[in-house]
């Protein structure tokens, strides 16, 4: 097992019942979203030693942010405390042909406040193998696109494996302030998380409609030949309840596919990413095969849409038997 090290912004979400418009809800349900932290949750609950970075008001909201990943088993020594406000977010639930939508309510909030480093170089990254980040935090601020890539910077230093998650965001900030943003922190990546769509709309990668996943994979690597790993699924949606699920992995400059993974009803597709990006870490921090990384990835998200909530709840003995059975079967 290996120690990683996520870093983002943490966030409580309120999200309607399915068949719920946001302005229509007397009642909303409550989680806990950011896609690092989600990652960071998966990797615990696959037996890792993981602890989460951020900020947090010093408050009640704080604490019970802290008591949500101490009941995952994620470290917070490097939770910070301080700052204005815990960060929202709102989900109106998708149902049928309607698609999800989110409202974001994190302006002014500690993290993305954060203006320097406050954490010690030591602590966050000693004995660390992998320090993971996505592109939402450069998109939080100005100051954060300096930081994210000053820890970037610190972590190699420390030897540390760099994890991103390019996780655009239209929402935060445009294609081509991420693009720049990209250009400046992609030779520090060592596995990336990119899609098809990344490498056209922000790495400036020409379109080549006939081409397949594997060809993008391949130009990216050409454009930044430090990544050894690039992986993202492709989705097949028949509505907003049914999905077919395909994890893509490029490795040893070699191009490796997931069988499909059928999710039919989806319960909730939020951080399905997160769950994928937590499930190929953890099989390049334990498993040698690259086909066997790519299925237990793919499987790990195919299960975090059958829950409600942001964060994968299965252990890795859980994945390898959905695995094993395929969807449908009885556990007895
Ligand atoms: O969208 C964001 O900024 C979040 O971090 C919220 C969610 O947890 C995330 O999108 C899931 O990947």
């Amino acid at each position: 097992m290996g120690k990683v090290i996520t870093l983002g912004e943490i966030m409580l979400r309120f999200s309607t019942n399915q068949g719920t418009r946001l302005p229509q809800s007397d009642k909303l349900n409550v989680h806990y979203g950011g896609g690092e932290a989600n990652v960071a949750i998966s990797l615990a609950n696959y037996g890792h030693t993981v602890s989460f970075a951020s900020k947090v008001p010093n408050n009640s909201l704080g604490e019970a942010v802290k008591k949500h990943l101490k009941r995952y088993g994620v470290g917070t020594e490097t939770l910070l405390f301080g700052g204005n406000r815990l960060g929202t977010y709102y989900v109106e639930s998708g149902i049928g042909q309607r698609a999800a939508s989110v409202v974001y309510d994190r302006a002014h909030s500690s993290f993305s406040e954060m203006t320097f480093n406050e954490w010690s170089e030591e602590i966050l990254f000693s004995e660390a193998d992998i320090f993971h980040i996505s592109g939402i935090t450069p998109a939080l601020s100005h100051q954060w696109r300096t930081l994210t890539l000053e820890l970037m910077k610190a972590a190699k230093r420390k030897c540390c494996k760099i994890s991103f998650d390019i996780n655009y965001r239209g929402k935060l900030w445009t294609q081509k302030e991420a693009g720049s943003v990209l250009k400046m922190l992609l030779p520090y990546v060592d596995y990336c998380s990119a899609g098809y769509m990344d490498a056209i709309h922000l790495l400036e990668i020409a379109p080549r409609p006939e081409e397949e996943l594997s060809y993008y994979y391949k130009k990216m690597q050409a454009h930044y030949p430090n990544i050894q790993v690039f992986y993202s699924t492709k989705r097949t949606v028949t509505s907003a309840s049914d999905n077919e699920l395909t994890g893509t992995l490029w490795m040893n400059e070699t191009y490796y596919e997931s069988k499909p993974q059928l999710i039919c009803p989806v319960v909730d597709r939020v951080g399905g990413g997160d769950a994928f990006c937590g499930g190929v870490l953890h099989g390049l921090l334990t498993k040698e095969n690259p086909q066997d990384i790519i299925e237990f990835a793919t499987a790990a998200s195919a299960l975090k849409h059958t829950v409600e909530g942001d964060c994968n709840q299965f252990s890795e003995e859980e994945v390898n038997s959905f695995l094993a059975a395929g969807s449908g079967k009885i556990i007895r």
